[in-house]
């Protein structure tokens, strides 16, 4: 049974394909309510409130999994989570709407005046002068930040008559004719802009973009809104220029600290704020909930995530051409390191055939975590596989080339060690199966499964027999057998396979025979 904690609040009827598993038992709690059982946990599923910090995620011995119900992951320790192994994904389209339209609001709230006005009337005035405002019809505004909120805020902006100046890295001249906005540089916006809002996430790059420096080279008059994240915006700066009259006037959805008790800005008139509202509508939360649900219960289940924001994203349709050669790249990663029990510096990876065209990225963190889950002690797994193995101090690399081992796929893995390299070539036969079909140049065809033996031994007679005699007089059944040599004499390989392990005195005996140069056990 899977346990999953609903960390903040969410939309009941988004959680439905989570209530309904019946291999799954939802918890509704705070994080400080659970603070003993924070250790049960397989899953996670917040919004911006909870803080997912390295400390929970330590705390949270069991989560293989956090589900970000909305966009931004800033509430996030991403690197923490990766580092763990634990999966963070998000739901990125379902509140785009919702926000676009929440920060069209504030910019029509903004420069009419409305929240202020709406305070006046309440307090029995009616003072038509006091709140005269600006049409937005014929405004420039400036969007930073063109992605899926900035360009649905940009379709209505156009509709009321507005130009639309926008900044984004990303963005090409192309898509920005297409959607018919100009893409220029934030300077441009800066100087040119009667309005200027923020959709960027909140990253080093983008704390204090518009800060002291920037929001200085506004028009004199400036409204600036920002419905993205706290900071994007530096508040201290901001202040100083509400002081000194330069911003008009500025529309918060979000702060560097929220709730913002302590903020100066909520004591002036013209700063017009609500509560991290952007995405809260029935529908955003119902989208974002189902989204994360779904995904979360997919993962559970071993099927692939569509919106990870650490780990490479496939469809299902994707997933199931290169499962196989998911699960061969593991077990070839894993056969690797324990037959080559010593520091490994390099892991080259060759893909042929009809796996070079399939996302290989996937199958080489898989291969490397089965590769470093037989050699250290914390989770590997293919989110933090790459991570560790940098740690480590191991380079991997991969590579597509053409056809040269005659299948009709190959994966070749060649690891470069302190004092010796190792290499092993698989391929995966559709209705058949996994095979190992290379290992240091012998030619060889086992079935990667159960407990192995790898014997490197000398190609003379009675090896085999003497091998298999000591095996009988142990009682081990011996279930396949596979030889393989270059040439007549020389040096030879032995893989058998086994329905148990072996124990040390057995192998210690086989070590002893004359022919026989080295022996590995195997366990898959
Ligand atoms: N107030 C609220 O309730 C909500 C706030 N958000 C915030 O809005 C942000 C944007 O959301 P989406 O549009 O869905 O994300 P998105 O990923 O579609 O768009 C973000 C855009 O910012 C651009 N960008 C990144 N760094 C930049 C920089 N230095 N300068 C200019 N552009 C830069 C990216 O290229 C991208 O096109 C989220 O990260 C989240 O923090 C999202 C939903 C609700
Ligand atoms: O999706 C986002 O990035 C948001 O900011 C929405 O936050 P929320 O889920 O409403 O706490």
């Amino acid at each position: 049974m899977f346990q999953v904690l609903v960390a903040d609040s969410m939309s009941h009827e988004g959680l439905q394909p989570l209530l309904d598993a019946k291999n799954v038992n939802i918890v509704q709690k705070k994080v400080e309510e659970v603070e003993d059982d924070l250790h049960l946990f397989d899953a996670l599923l917040v919004r911006s409130a909870t803080k997912v910090t390295e400390s929970l995620l330590t705390r949270m011995t069991s989560l293989k999994i956090v589900g970000r119900a909305g966009v931004g992951v800033d509430n996030i320790d991403v690197d923490a989570a990766t580092k763990k192994g634990v999966v963070v994904i998000n739901a990125p389209d379902g509140n785009t709407i919702s926000t676009a339209e929440h920060t069209f609001a504030m910019m029509a709230s903004l420069v009419r005046h409305i929240p202020q006005a709406y305070v006046s009337v309440k307090s029995k005035e009616w003072n038509r002068n006091a709140f005269v405002g600006a049409e937005l019809y014929g405004k420039s505004l400036g969007i930073i930040g063109f992605g899926r909120i900035g360009s649905e805020l940009a379709k209505r902006a156009r509709a009321f008559g507005m130009t639309v100046l926008v900044f984004d890295p990303f963005l090409t001249r192309d898509r920005a004719e297409k959607i018919g906005v100009k893409g220029c540089s934030i300077e441009d916006i800066l100087a040119n802009s009667d309005i200027i809002t923020v959709h960027t996430p909140l990253t080093k790059e983008t704390k204090g973009l518009l800060g002291k420096v920037n929001i200085g080279k506004t028009k004199k008059g400036v409204y600036l809104i920002n419905c993205a994240r706290g900071g994007i915006i530096d508040e201290e700066a901001l202040i100083q220029y509400l002081e000194n009259g330069h911003v008009r006037g500025v529309a918060l959805d979000v702060f560097e600290v929220e709730p913002p008790v302590n903020s100066k800005l909520l004591e002036f008139d013209n700063v017009i704020t609500t509560p991290h509202l952007g995405a809260s509508t029935k529908e955003a939360q119902l989208n974002v909930a189902t989204q994360v649900s779904k995904e979360v219960l997919h993962f559970l289940e071993g099927k692939p995530v569509t919106s990870s924001i650490n780990l490479p994203t496939l469809t299902k349709e994707l997933f199931e051409k290169i499962q196989p050669f998911y699960q061969l790249g593991k077990k070839m990663g894993n056969i690797v390191s324990q037959c080559m029990r010593e520091p490994v510096q390099e892991i080259a990876i060759q893909y042929e055939g009809s796996v070079a065209e399939l996302e290989t990225s996937f199958i080489t963190k898989s291969l490397l975590a089965g590769f470093l889950s037989a050699r250290v002690d914390s989770t590997v797994n293919e989110v933090n596989a790459g991570m560790v193995a940098k740690e480590r101090g191991i380079s991997f690399s991969e590579k597509i080339s053409s056809n040269q081992s005659g299948y009709e796929n190959c994966i070749s893995v060649h690891v470069q060690g302190d004092h010796k390299s190792f290499e092993i070539k698989g391929t995966h036969v559709p209705n058949y199966g996994e095979r190992i079909v290379g290992i240091n140049d012998f030619n060889i065809d086992f079935i990667p499964t159960g407990y192995l033996l790898y014997i490197q031994h000398q190609d003379k007679p009675g090896v085999i027999g003497r091998v298999g005699k000591v095996l009988g007089d142990h009682k081990i059944n011996i279930a396949t057998t596979q030889v393989g040599r270059k040439e007549k004499g020389g040096e030879a390989i032995m893989m058998l396979s086994f329905d148990r392990s072996l124990d040390e005195e057995l192998i210690d005996c086989l070590k002893s025979f004359e022919d026989i140069l080295s022996i590995r056990t195997i366990d898959l």
